[in-house]
């Protein structure tokens, strides 16, 4: 487990972190959201033992990280802008790294990088962004260490890419204990990722919360009423979030159970009406909503 411990960080005078509690349980994936300049990077750095915070306690498995290698060697961390020896080809990078971390995988390593396409006696200055970024994953995965940090490192993969190394973290899941932690200003990058979603403002966590707890508690619902007077009933029983009218279909989203849902419009005389699932983005909408705060000045969907 990653516990932040009310950790605060300034820079010359500029706070990065105010405070902040976060834990990060093990065999969940943990997805950090943020605009620029919330914190994210500051949180991961302090997480992994590359900052010290000014204040609280960043601690790993029950050792504080910083300045202690048993902690660091259960961490791996891919920053924003991948940092690779100059010159070096991932052959060298996995010499390197296999020199840090004592369980790393080097066949392993090497079928990814071929699975991925990369060369390991290539420049890794000829690689595109993109690339980098695959080739600081699959590094990160072969080290095998129980938890990898991942600062912004979903932005800006193609979705086949993105469906792969999900896959990989899916699978590496199940195989031994790992648990990622996804840093992204973009909500849309964290979709289908993450069990837990932790939200950071202004140096702040305005929620921590699992994926399930929040869609057990709002629904997305579209439905044909048989007539004005039964939706007015209807709606007027409902604790709607949004209402989206196209002539007589309307889609709603409602807080509630899904089951609540489906009995209440069953029971309702509609023509048609189906429960749909909900986008990080709707949910993110409905719990921020609740907080007085607006999504989308928030984080970019
Ligand atoms: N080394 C540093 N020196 C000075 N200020 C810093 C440093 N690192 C971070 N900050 C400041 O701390 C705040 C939080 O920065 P941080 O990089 O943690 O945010 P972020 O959420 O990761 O942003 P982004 O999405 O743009 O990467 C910002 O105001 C930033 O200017």
């Amino acid at each position: 487990m990653i516990e932040l411990k009310n950790v605060s960080k300034s820079f010359d005078g500029i706070e990065a972190l105010k405070n902040v509690s976060v834990t990060v349980r093990e065999g969940e994936v943990f997805g950090l959201i943020g605009t620029n300049g919330a914190g994210k990077s500051t949180l991961l750095r302090l997480a992994c033992g590359v900052f010290k915070p000014d204040d609280g306690l960043a601690i790993v498995d029950n050792m504080p990280v910083y300045d202690n290698v048993h902690a660091k060697a259960k961490l791996f961390f891919i920053a924003d802008e991948p940092y690779f020896f100059n010159g070096a080809t991932p052959k060298d990078m996995e010499r390197y790294y296999s020199s840090v971390y004592r369980n790393f995988d080097r066949e392993r390593f090497y079928l990814y990088l071929n699975s991925f396409g990369l060369e390991s006696r290539r420049r890794i200055s000829t690689f595109s962004k993109g690339m980098k970024k695959q080739l600081a994953i699959l590094l990160g995965l072969s080290a095998k260490t129980e938890y990898l940090l991942c600062d912004e490192t979903f932005d800006g993969l193609d979705p086949v890419m993105r469906q792969s190394v999900k896959s990989i973290f899916a699978k590496e899941m199940q195989e031994r204990q790992f648990t990622p932690v996804i840093a992204s200003h973009n909500l849309r990058e964290l979709e289908d990722i993450c069990d837990h979603v932790g939200l950071l403002h202004q140096g702040g966590v305005l929620l921590s919360k699992d994926l399930e707890e929040m869609k057990c508690n709002i629904q997305k619902i579209q439905c044909v009423f048989s007539s004005k007077e039964e939706e007015k009933r209807l709606l007027k029983q409902l604790d709607i979030v949004k209402c989206d009218r196209r002539g007589s279909l309307l889609t709603l989203t409602v807080r509630g159970s899904r089951e609540e849902m489906i009995a209440m419009f069953a029971a309702a005389d509609c023509l048609f009406h189906e429960v749909l699932p909900l986008s990080l983005e709707e949910i993110f909408i409905s719990e921020t909503e609740v907080q007085g705060y607006d999504i989308k000045k928030i984080v970019l969907g």
